[in-house]
């Protein structure tokens, strides 16, 4: 539990690692397990992602009412992720977790603080944070569906682009204040700063992609400030699927004690059903080589990262000509049509999505199984969060980047010694769907 001072949150720019005792980091042992498992036949099939499965959701002890909708939702067994943090995370541990891509960190801190909460009108008991809009509304619809033999439990998702009055609204009426907040940074720090909320019942503060909330100066100043309006007794817990050594420190300093969590260390952090390619060319053939990609290859939905919004504009613009069922989503769209894009796309009403990185973490599409990095990013973390957008929870994907420039290049050589992951080249004669394709 965090008792955090305020005085140790107020300068980041210091280096120095705290010494916090690692309570636990989970095991090779574990992973190869996991690795194993990907290669199986069974892991191929959403909501059979074979870990380890001696532990059942029901060996958690979770409330009838959790375990039910879990049942709901198909989950069959904890992955990995699952079966290592929920024990912990119920008992009110902070936590520090880095998990591959797509293996359901999400349930657990749903899980976990739903376990915990005991809903009292007019309280906000968890605060869940992460960084854009459509994450936030995603996560909140996940409490949703955990939650759904709660009748009492209120979730709400506050961002940005919306008016604030609303939110304030909500809040003020006991009858309508939400239990559970989901929000991004800046439209909770403006709450607070109004005092439209009131945090001083938080038991649950949450942050997810916790390294790209944390590693930027202005979302994190806004943490910060909405950290202090929080009790000092918390429980505090973090997620992503990358996190740097140089991040590690920044996040603890928010915790006490926490248990760091390594599921999948930084070189197993590629996922195994996905086959990653690439194809070097120049900038000026990459629309004739997309279009070529979208009409040979099979696939059920696919990303297309691209570097700016006006090229997510253009190159939706060009592919809609073109007849390609295209959507483009980027952060220029006002935010009612960004989140009614995002829909659209997750009821699998386009098949093709052009976004720059706004979807490049977190977003979760169970149909996408090609990702293509148009533009490729700057960063090699970038690239494993893009790419993990296909093959979520142990299915197939394939990810093809185009490669133009020198830069792109070293990117690339990054990316392979970074992850210890082989990215070869596109095969001329293209790639057996049936090696990429969940059946
Ligand atoms: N135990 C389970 N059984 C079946 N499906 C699951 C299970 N846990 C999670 N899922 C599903 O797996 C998908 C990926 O989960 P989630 O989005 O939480 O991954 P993540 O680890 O947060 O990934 P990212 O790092 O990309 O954000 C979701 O569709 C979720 O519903």
């Amino acid at each position: 539990m965090s008792h955090e001072g305020q005085e140790e949150l107020l300068d980041y720019s210091d280096s120095e690692e705290i010494a916090v005792p690692t309570t636990s980091a989970t095991t090779a042992g574990n992973d190869a397990g996991a690795e194993g498992a990907a290669n199986d036949k069974e892991a191929d099939k959403k909501g059979s992602y074979v870990g380890i499965h001696a532990t059942g959701f029901r060996d958690f002890l979770l409330k009838p009412e959790l375990l039910r909708a879990i049942g709901d939702c198909g989950f069959e067994h904890p992955s990995e992720v699952q079966q290592v943090c929920i024990p912990q995370s119920i008992l009110g541990t902070d936590v520090l977790c880095q998990a591959k891509s797509g293996l359901g960190k999400t349930a657990v801190f749903v899980l976990s603080t739903l376990q915990q909460l005991d809903p009292i009108p007019g309280e906000i008991s968890t605060l869940v944070i992460c960084h854009t809009r459509e994450l936030a509304y995603q996560i909140r619809n996940e409490y949703a569906r955990f939650s759904k033999y709660m009748p009492d439990v209120k979730t709400e998702v506050f961002y940005g682009g919306t008016p604030i009055k609303r939110d304030i609204e909500k809040l003020k009426n006991k009858d309508t204040c939400p239990h559970i907040v989901v929000a991004t940074p800046g439209r909770l720090h403006a709450l607070v700063q109004e005092k439209a909320i009131r945090l001083n019942n938080v038991k649950s503060f949450v942050i997810d992609e916790c390294d790209k909330v944390l590693e930027a100066i202005d979302m994190r100043r806004d943490v910060q400030d909405i950290f202090r309006a929080t009790p000092h007794q918390k429980q505090v817990m973090m997620f992503s699927a990358t996190l740097s050594q140089e991040i590690r420190p920044v996040c603890k300093k928010f915790m006490q004690n926490p248990l760091e969590i390594y599921v999948d260390d930084e070189a197993k952090l590629t996922l195994h059903g996905l086959q990653q390619y690439y194809i070097k060319l120049e900038e000026k053939e990459k629309n004739r080589k997309l279009s070529d990609l979208l009409d040979s290859l099979e696939f059920n939905q696919v990303i297309i990262f691209v570097r700016s919004t006006q090229r997510a504009n253009e190159l939706n613009k060009l592919l809609c000509a073109c007849n390609f069922p295209s959507i483009a989503v980027h952060s220029g769209l006002p935010q009612e049509e960004r989140i009614e894009r995002y829909r659209s796309f997750k009821e699998f009403n386009k098949r093709i999505c052009v976004s720059t990185d706004v979807f490049g973490r977190g977003i979760d599409i169970e149909r996408i199984n090609l990702a293509i990095n148009y533009d490729l990013p700057n960063e090699a973390d970038q690239y494993l969060h893009r790419v993990g957008r296909a093959g979520r929870f142990g299915t197939k994907g394939l990810a093809i980047s185009l490669v133009s420039t020198k830069e792109d290049e070293e990117v690339l050589e990054k990316i392979q010694s970074r992850f210890d992951v082989k990215i070869t080249e596109f095969p001329e004669e293209g790639v057996d769907p049936s090696t990429y394709m969940n059946t």
